[in-house]
């Protein structure tokens, strides 16, 4: 009965400080839930997806095989070919996706490129309009994503920010954890699309609250990630087994999928990009820079942030970030000589 009573209410509004209200989606756990009898996902109109990288890629192509009828962008065009062999259509600028869409999705590298692509010359504000809406996913800062938003509301378009915490696989599985801030009602609207890419949605209030959860929540995995890199060098010196210790951990308080899936290539200095390094370094900056605007001392990622940057001095910034750990042992090996 309880569990009866669970679906058939699935979504929990729980009180947030600061004013606003955090909204608990459970219904996104399966995309075919939304799904409506014409085998579309809910959603009518027309979808734009702007960058196609390692998340952008999947997500649209999730989109297309559920059946949305989406129109891409990306800079480097080439990276549009597989999408378009999966059926979407392609405009050849940020500014002309949206004008031809209803709502427009991007997917951009950091705050630079989220506000370029979405303000910049032919960027995706020329081509709002009232009845539109722009849903950010990027992880960018509150203050950029404060600004994208100005202006895309400053055209009488919605705009929602929802960067996702889950990395390439999640995001070719359908699995993001979308964290999502803004317009509410543009939030209802996409739900549907949310739940294709995504197992889970939270919708956080106002601008801004997105980008912090996702800097919180990624400033504790880059600083969880030199932990465990530190533990691996450390076991290896004094004479452990690095995959027996990559076990114990599974096994215990402390297990992370990320420490199971990462370990094993880890030990074998192998970093397949699935979350590129210079992007973990980049939520790293910018969560220290939110922090420090509420004068709260955050030294464990200050330190990790450092590390990340010795790794980026090193070329490895388009490694996966577990590649973290070759900064330290080019630490090692400097304190050796
Ligand atoms: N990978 C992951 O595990 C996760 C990443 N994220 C976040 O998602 C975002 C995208 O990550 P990911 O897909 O991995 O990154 P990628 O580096 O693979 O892709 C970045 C995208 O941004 C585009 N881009 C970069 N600079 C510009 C620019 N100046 N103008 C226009 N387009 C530009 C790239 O275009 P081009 O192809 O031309 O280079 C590409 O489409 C980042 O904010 C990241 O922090 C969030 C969760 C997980
Ligand atoms: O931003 C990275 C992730 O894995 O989430």
């Amino acid at each position: 009965m309880a569990a009866a009573s669970f679906l058939l209410s699935p979504r929990v509004t729980l009180p947030l400080r600061r004013g606003s209200r955090l909204l608990v989606s459970c219904s996104a756990t399966s995309s075919s839930s939304s799904s409506d009898a014409a085998g579309g996902v809910g959603f009518q109109g027309r979808v734009g997806f702007l960058g196609l990288g390692i998340m952008g890629a999947p997500m649209a192509s999730n989109l297309i095989k559920a059946g949305c009828d989406i129109t891409v962008w990306n800079r480097t065009k080439s990276k549009c070919d597989p999408l378009l062999s999966l059926g979407a259509k392609f405009e050849s600028s940020p500014a002309r996706v949206a004008s031809s869409c209803d709502v427009t999705f991007a997917m951009l590298a950091d705050p630079e490129s989220a506000f370029e692509v979405a303000c910049g010359a032919n960027g995706a504000a020329e081509g709002m309009a009232a009845g539109k809406g722009y849903v950010d996913v990027s992880t960018v800062d509150d203050a950029t994503s404060k600004l994208i938003g100005k202006r895309i509301t400053s055209t009488g378009a919605s705009f929602l920010e929802a960067p996702v915490s889950g990395s390439k696989k999640p995001a070719e599985d359908g699995l993001l954890i979308f964290l999502t801030a803004g317009d509410e009602s543009l939030y209802k609207r996409v739900a549907p699309l949310l739940d294709v890419m995504g197992k889970s949605r939270f919708y956080l209030g106002d601008v801004g609250n997105g980008a912090a959860m996702k800097l919180v929540v990624n400033m504790v995995m880059g600083s969880m990630m030199v932990s465990f890199a530190e533990g691996l060098l450390l076991s290896e010196k004094v004479g452990l087994d690095s995959n027996t210790v990559v076990e114990v951990i599974s096994q215990g308080a402390i297990n992370a999928p990320m420490f199971s899936l990462k370990g094993p290539s880890m030990v074998k200095a192998a970093y397949p990009t699935a979350f590129p390094l210079k992007h973990q370094q980049k939520d790293l900056r910018l969560a220290l820079a939110l922090a420090e605007s509420v004068s709260q001392p955050i030294p464990t990622a200050a330190a990790a942030n450092e590390l990340y940057k010795v790794a980026k001095s090193l070329g490895l910034a388009d490694h996966d970030f577990s590649a973290v750990i070759e900064a330290l042992k080019a630490k090692v090996q400097s304190s050796q000589h």
